[in-house]
């Protein structure tokens, strides 16, 4: 009788191994991040009236960050490069933000009202940067400069501009997109790779010195591949030379799935986000608990990333069975 029983308890646990097993194989997330969405804060409810500073904001990530958040009612402060492209998402965000159309009619009538909304900065995120395909062979000392003047340094000066700002409020966020290269290697992106791992050193090591500020918070978040304009934009081993290519990103996940698990993350104060989907969100707990593994797994693909690199090809695909032509 008792031996039955403890068979029965041990197929119990086996189908709970077996059923959270196959609900991982379909996560997109860490399991703070899910947990939070399911049972967390709802965006609209925490951020809705927030200033944010969303940096890059002109394409991709962080022109979807702008579209999501100005729909939950928090109020921006776009910048980028490139100005045109600023008012064009500007011109969208105004389209689906009530409070931001209400806070305009009151400029235009009453403008000292908006003074206050202006100075303060509740949120910064940092999500302005640029990837890399190159190989370190092959790379200019110049590209690991400006790889970690703008990834690196210029988010540094950015939040030393904001921090003060925030502790003197005693509260506020501070938001960064940092990578999976943020926490693993990543072949052909050695430069991309060390500017992300300097963010991580970096937040990580802020987070503990604000530790008597419990209302500031700092966030990581380690995206994996996500559609948007990082390929095109990113640097090769020449300085005046962009990748360029509008390569197939449909076996990336969808900025939209990215930006709203990056909202769930900020309403809840989740520390670091790790928002990928399978084989990559895998990857990310090996090189976290099972760092020989995931050594071994990475030179395995890295070779293959690197020789369709090599042979002209998107090296990007040298992760999925079919390997494509850019
Ligand atoms: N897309 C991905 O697969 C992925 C994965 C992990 C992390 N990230 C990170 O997400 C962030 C956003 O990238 P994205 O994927 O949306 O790419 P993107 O190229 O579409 O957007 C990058 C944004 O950064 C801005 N930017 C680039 N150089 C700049 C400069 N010198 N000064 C000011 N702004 C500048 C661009 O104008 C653009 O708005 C980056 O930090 C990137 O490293 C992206």
């Amino acid at each position: 009788m008792e031996s039955d029983l403890i068979s029965v308890l041990w197929y119990i646990i086996l189908i709970y191994v077996i059923v959270q097993l196959v609900r991982f194989t379909r996560a997109d997330a860490d399991l703070t991040l899910l947990w939070a969405e399911s049972f967390g804060s709802k965006p609209a409810d925490k951020l809705c009236g927030k200033v944010v500073w969303i940096t890059g904001a002109s394409s991709g990530i962080g022109e979807e960050l702008a579209y999501q958040l100005a729909k939950t009612g928090a109020s921006l402060i776009l910048s980028a490069r490139r100005e045109n492209e600023l008012h064009r998402v500007k011109q969208n965000c105004i389209g689906t933000n009530v409070i931001l159309n209400c806070l305009l009619m009151l400029i235009r009538f009453l403008p000292f009202l908006f003074l206050p909304f202006c100075v303060q900065i509740d949120i910064l995120l940092n999500n302005g940067g640029r990837s890399q395909r190159s190989l370190c062979l092959e790379t200019d000392l110049d590209v690991y400069q400006a790889l970690m003047e703008l990834n690196y340094l210029g988010t540094v000066s950015l939040v030393k501009c904001v921090l003060p700002h925030l502790v003197e409020r005693k509260r506020g966020q501070i938001v960064t997109i940092s990578s999976v290269a943020g926490l693993a290697g990543v072949p052909l992106a050695s430069g991309y790779s060390a500017s992300k791992h300097a963010l991580q050193g970096f937040f990580n090591s802020l987070r503990s010195e604000l530790a008597d500020f419990p209302e500031i918070t700092i966030s990581s978040v380690c995206p994996g591949p996500v559609q948007s304009q990082i390929l095109k934009n990113a640097f090769t081993g020449d300085l005046g030379k962009a990748v360029n290519s509008d390569a197939d990103q449909s076996h990336k996940m969808s900025t939209s799935r990215c930006v709203s698990l990056i909202l769930v993350g900020m309403a809840n104060n989740v520390k670091e986000m790790w928002i990928s989907e399978q084989p990559f969100l895998l990857f990310n707990y090996m090189w976290q608990y099972t760092p020989t593994w995931a050594w071994w797994i990475t030179d395995l693909f890295g070779k293959r990333r690197v020789k369709n690199f090599k042979a002209g090809m998107d090296a990007d695909f040298s992760y999925f069975t079919k390997a494509k032509t850019s």
